[in-house]
């Protein structure tokens, strides 16, 4: 399909997330919007890649929003926020009848596909992760869960994450990991899963490299052993920086745009949705 007049919106730039998968809307050759939603504490406007966009702060958002609407008659919005501000986005891209890619954690899924549900011509991805191979992983965990239910009953499990100092939620993406790991006969609370935001244990114990440890990283170590201790099983995911994410990103806009361009029934998808259409680079 020909992407020439599809424009993408990215929300929360100037944050990590939102200017790297900015960048990759560019590189891509892609319309990048040359209007944002951002925080409260932001400048008025930005550079990505020559590209000047213009900030709108939380009392502007839904106007911003209706003007992107009016100009870029082709438009998909991804949002990477803050998990307070996932569902009230949410809300507003509905209202404004704007399809939207979001990888904002630590929002009320359930909710937002309320939200999407309530606004026909609407369509959404929304995904804790965004990386071709670790949403291979977790559909994976999900298929053996789903296969074998049970299989790891009794077992206990200790869940260790790290990322960047300034992230405010626990990691997304291990907590939809543990809800496989449940179906599996495992007995885990999300609560449980230990966050580890401090730069020295992040090197030391988790062996982040020095490079990556404020600019950003997420790695995740799952340890699963059988009751008497004499089996034990240890997946990772570890990942530096962004691209991986934001290539994901850019992947998922396209197949949304191409979702709506046939009027598909469904509204809402995953990325193991996306991954199974074979439309991930
Ligand atoms: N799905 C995936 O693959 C991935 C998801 N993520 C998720 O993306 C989110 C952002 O991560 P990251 O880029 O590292 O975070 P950052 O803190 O670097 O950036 C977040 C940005 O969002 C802005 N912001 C805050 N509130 C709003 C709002 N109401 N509307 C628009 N913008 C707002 C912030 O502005 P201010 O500073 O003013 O508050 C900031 O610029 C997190 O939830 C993270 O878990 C991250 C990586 C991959
Ligand atoms: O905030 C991050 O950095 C990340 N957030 C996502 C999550 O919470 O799972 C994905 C990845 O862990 C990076």
């Amino acid at each position: 399909m020909l992407h020439d007049d599809l424009a993408v919106m990215v929300n929360g730039v100037p944050g990590k997330m939102a200017t790297a998968a900015a960048e990759e809307v560019v590189h891509r050759g892609l319309i990048l919007a040359d209007e944002a939603l951002t925080g409260p504490d932001m400048r008025d406007k930005i550079e990505i890649n020559g590209v000047q966009i213009r900030l709108s702060p939380p009392e502007e958002h839904f106007a911003c929003l209706q003007r992107c609407r009016e100009k870029y008659p082709r438009l998909i919005v991804v949002d990477y926020t803050h998990p307070s501000a996932a569902n009230p986005n949410v809300r507003n891209y509905a209202s404004a009848g704007l399809s939207f890619v979001i990888g904002t954690t630590g929002g009320d899924v359930s909710a937002m596909k309320d939200a999407i549900a309530g606004a026909p011509g609407v369509y959404a991805v929304i995904a804790p992760n965004m990386g071709k191979q670790i949403v291979a992983f977790q559909a994976m965990m999900d298929m053996m869960a789903t296969e074998f239910p049970g299989a790891f009953a009794g077992y206990k499990m200790v869940v260790k994450e790290s990322h960047q100092a300034t992230k405010a939620d626990t990691s997304g993406t291990a907590k939809s990991v543990v809800a496989s790991f449940n179906k599996l006969g495992l007995n885990f609370q999300v609560d449980e899963i230990e966050k580890v935001r401090d730069e020295e244990r992040s090197v030391n114990e988790m062996h982040v490299p020095q490079e990556h440890v404020k600019s950003g990283h997420a790695f995740h170590t799952y340890h699963v052993t059988s009751p008497d201790g004499s089996v034990n099983f240890e997946f990772q995911h570890n990942v530096c920086g962004r691209l991986v994410y934001a290539a994901g990103t850019v992947d998922a806009v396209q197949f949304l745009d191409a979702q709506r361009q046939k009027g598909e029934e469904k509204q809402v998808f995953s990325m193991i949705d996306i991954l199974r259409s074979g439309e991930m680079s």
